[in-house]
């Protein structure tokens, strides 16, 4: 089969996106990590399949599925990316794009300056919505890792995060410590792990050790996990604007009862084509 696709990335996080409105698509897991391949296929951290909604009130639905092949909930920056992508092969004319995806819904407004800004939905804190196993309620939760203690916060965005306060934002603890707590056997479904360095009230940086990817240059999810998690810790003011590797994101969030807004750009790179 022939696949037509489109190559897209959001500060870096990068997407390979097909049109799964115009004509049917199925991947299974091995065509998927096939494809995500760096060497071997296209090469993306998320693979984002745009499909017709199953909801009449909605515009689309789409899928996303991370370069191991596993489906997850929410992608932050695939969202702005998801946007772009259907006004661009002119899918919609609508510039508010309401869409459902595993989490739930999201509504995209796209600005006229490009940028995208996203209604993520409501956080949530408890253990349970990640899941992550814990002995009850705190805010704060200790995890060993290799002897060392870290105290993180969970925070549900749809897909699960683990939210670490540092002062050091240092390769050692992203690429030592990423990867046994996004595998740690507290996450059952395993879980995105954010290093969270806070710059003032309303400017931090942030590193994300990605589930079932590894580090990625930018993760809007992430983005939006970290500030709630330093809102709710009493360090971060509504608005933050968050410095990622691969570019910034500004998340605000005014507390429980309200969605997080993620405002930021989405860029094309290339079309292209491959036999699957
Ligand atoms: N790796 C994530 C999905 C992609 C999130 C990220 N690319 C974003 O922009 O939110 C997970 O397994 O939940």
């Amino acid at each position: 089969m022939l696949l037509k696709f489109t190559k897209m990335h959001g500060l870096g996080n990068d997407f390979v996106v097909v049109d799964a409105v115009s004509r049917k698509v199925y991947f299974n897991k091995a065509q998927i990590e096939r494809l995500g391949d760096r060497n071997r296929g296209i090469g993306f951290d998320q693979l984002l399949i745009v499909e017709p909604p199953s909801n009449p009130d909605m515009d689309f639905r789409y899928r996303i599925y991370n370069c191991d092949g596993s489906e997850v909930e929410h992608c932050g920056n695939g969202a702005r990316c998801f946007a772009k992508f259907v006004l661009d092969r002119e899918l919609t004319h609508k510039r508010v794009i309401d869409v459902e995806t595993k989490r739930g819904q999201i509504q995209l407004k796209v600005q006229d300056d490009g940028q995208v800004c996203v209604d993520m939905g409501e956080p949530s804190f408890v253990p349970e919505d990640l899941p992550f196993v814990a002995p009850g309620l705190a805010d704060l939760y200790p995890i060993d890792v290799a002897g060392e203690t870290y105290e993180l916060t969970p925070v549900s965005v749809g897909n699960p995060h683990a939210v670490i306060r540092v002062d050091d934002l240092n390769d050692d603890i992203v690429e030592g410590v990423g990867p046994i707590v996004e595998g740690h056997e507290r996450f059952p479904n395993n879980v995105n792990v954010g290093f969270l360095q806070v710059l003032s009230a309303d400017e931090v940086n942030l590193r994300v050790y990605e589930r079932g990817v590894g580090e990625t240059q930018a993760c809007g999810t992430g983005a939006c996990a970290a500030v709630v998690a330093g809102i709710k810790q009493g360090w971060l003011a509504e608005e933050v604007l968050v410095h990622l590797p691969g570019g910034d994101l500004r998340i605000a969030w005014q507390g429980p009862g309200h969605s997080i807004q993620m405002t930021g750009p989405a860029e094309k790179v290339f079309e292209g084509q491959i036999y699957l």
